[in-house]
């Protein structure tokens, strides 16, 4: 299980999670709604241990965290898929390049990128483009794939498919599920689409309310 418990993150006076506990099974799809601002995103990160809270645990599959961001052994257990991915990849890299990234990281072989990208719909003329020379839908499904090379045990989909057209939305929940189904991994899914995400988790939707509190002193 992918757990956070009372996990507080705030950013100078600002609390944007107080207290937040939430859970994914294995296996498991888990919607999180909620308006813009109240902290999905930040809980996204520090899910994918890329930023440490100041109070709260998180645990993956019974052991805790205590380790964050590049020194964390356990950051390949979780795969973040972001809104944006043109904010997510480096501009020079081509999108075999990015798909290949976490495996060269890893030290894996590299063979897996290529079915991999043929999985999410990308040609061989698009593996050699750079990020500004292809679609954002494109660059998405690399991203996707890029999430998917170590096979992590959890996904954090975050608005992963907010900017798209329908079609490129329904072929990467399709991937994502089909991934889901083959591995038993868990997912996060957090969107402001309430109806993608109740189809998505078949009605296992947390919806947030903001809860801004200014830290007193
Ligand atoms: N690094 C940061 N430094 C300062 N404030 C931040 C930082 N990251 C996020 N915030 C603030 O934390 C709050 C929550 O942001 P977050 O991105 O988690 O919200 P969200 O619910 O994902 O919103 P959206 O649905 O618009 O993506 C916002 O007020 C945001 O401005």
């Amino acid at each position: 299980m992918l757990e956070a418990t009372g996990v507080t993150v705030a950013f100078g006076r600002h609390r944007v999670l107080d207290g937040v506990s939430l859970s994914v099974r294995p296996g498991e799809v888990v919607g999180l709604a909620g308006p813009s601002g109240c902290g999905k995103s930040t809980l996204a990160r520090v899910l994918a241990l890329l930023l440490r809270p100041s109070a709260g645990t998180v645990g993956i599959d019974g052991r805790a965290v205590t380790r964050w961001r590049h020194r964390a052994p356990q950051r390949t257990s979780i795969g973040l898929i972001f809104q944006q991915p043109r904010l997510a990849v480096d501009p020079r890299f081509t999108l075999l390049d990015v798909i290949t990234e976490p495996l060269r990281a890893a030290r894996r072989p590299l063979e897996r990128a290529t079915r991999l990208a043929e999985e999410l719909g990308l040609t061989p003329e698009l593996f050699v483009r750079r990020p500004h020379e292809v679609s954002d839908g494109q660059l998405q499904r690399a991203c996707v794939a890029r999430a998917l090379a170590l096979e992590p045990r959890y996904l954090i989909c975050d608005e992963m498919t907010t900017m798209l057209d329908a079609s490129t939305q329904a072929h990467l929940v399709a991937r994502i599920e089909a991934y889901r189904e083959r591995t038993g991994a868990g997912v996060l899914a957090i969107s402001h689409d309430a109806e993608l995400l109740d189809r998505w988790s078949g009605g296992n939707v947390q919806e947030w309310q903001p809860r801004p509190t200014e830290i007193a002193g």
